[in-house]
């Protein structure tokens, strides 16, 4: 299976994107982080806590990481009206079980890589990249030690936040700027890919029908992310973002992957937080970043009920 760690802002879609990484077989998760992002870093810290209970996760650190972007203030539009105040409303949250681990996101992160063989280990970003940059200039060994870097973030084409911006990279644009421009190998899962990935009610039905606390949970989740996409973006059905990153991992095939340059605005009067991505053909031969563009939507779904089915009771 393929070693990742999971660096997230729990959410809705990163709620999600633990359950598939924890479920699938293809996975082996070696440690969760957290990051500020769709809410404060003490309430995404506690949703994680939550959600690794609920997919029965034991002996696998959970650290807290960076509470504020690298230079900017946070960014507020958009996320709490997606995922409420509590940055995971819907379910009741179970408490957590398993303690904190005391180290920093950061420090976790760089030890995990660290201690183990070079080209193992997959890192997979799926709020700001506060952490990851901060890692890799904590320990800049690790852009040739990890494998890749697999992220939700960014868009080669459309934003949510802004016109030509996605929230991650937007929230901490100088943060995405350093894990884009590092060296190692990225694939940016960005907008363009996840807006594919609609929990449409036939989803959701079929998440319903596994009958488990952890599938209960998830439909609970998709209930209320539903109502708020489609209150605050006018969304038919709310795409689970952050899982379609996990699914990269466990299987490449799912998704076509662009090799392209990609950079990021930090001074544009409008395009600040773009991700701003070079489709001419060809890249260049030595290009270490790649942009996803088209998901095989049926073998996503699959993928994510054939997970959700394997995670024990939990709850
Ligand atoms: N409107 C909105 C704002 C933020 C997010 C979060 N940011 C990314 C999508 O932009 C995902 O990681 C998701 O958790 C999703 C929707
Ligand atoms: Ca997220």
């Amino acid at each position: 299976p393929r070693a990742i760690i999971l660096d997230c802002d729990p959410g809705h879609d990163d709620a999600i994107a633990l359950l598939l990484a924890h479920g699938s077989p293809e996975i082996e998760l070696l440690a969760v982080t957290t990051v500020a992002g769709n809410q404060s870093l003490d309430r995404v810290t506690r949703n994680a806590r939550a959600v690794a209970r609920v997919a029965g996760l034991v002996g696998v650190p959970v650290a807290a990481g960076a509470d504020r972007p690298l230079v900017r203030e946070r960014v507020e539009m958009h996320a709490a009206s997606v995922h409420g105040e509590s940055g995971l409303d819907g379910p009741a949250l179970p408490e957590p079980t398993e303690p904190l681990d005391p180290r920093h996101a950061v420090d976790l992160i760089v030890e995990t890589v660290m201690s183990r063989p070079p080209g193992t280990v997959t890192l997979v970003p799926t709020g700001p990249l506060t952490n990851i940059a901060l890692a890799v200039r904590r320990e800049p060994r690790l852009v040739e030690r990890v494998r890749q870097v697999v992220l939700m973030g960014g868009a080669a084409r459309t934003g949510n936040a802004t016109p030509v911006a996605e929230f991650n990279v937007l929230t901490d644009p100088e943060a995405a700027r350093v894990v884009l421009r590092a060296g190692w190998d990225v694939v940016m899962v960005g907008l363009d890919l996840t807006h594919q990935a609609l929990a449409t009610p036939d989803v959701v039905r079929r998440i319903a029908d596994l009958g488990t606390p952890p599938a209960r949970f998830v439909v609970e989740l998709l209930d209320f992310f539903t109502s708020a996409y489609r209150d605050a973006l006018g969304f038919g059905a709310p795409p689970v973002h952050d899982a379609c990153a996990v699914a990269y991992v466990a299987d490449p095939t799912v998704m076509t992957v662009h090799r392209a340059p990609i950079d990021v605005e930090l001074a544009g009067e409008l395009t600040t937080g773009m991700t701003v991505t070079d489709l001419r053909d060809p890249a260049p031969g030595d290009c270490p970043t790649a942009v996803a563009l088209d998901l095989d939507r049926e073998r996503f779904w699959d993928a994510v009920l054939d997970a959700l089915a394997r995670l024990g009771p939990g709850g």
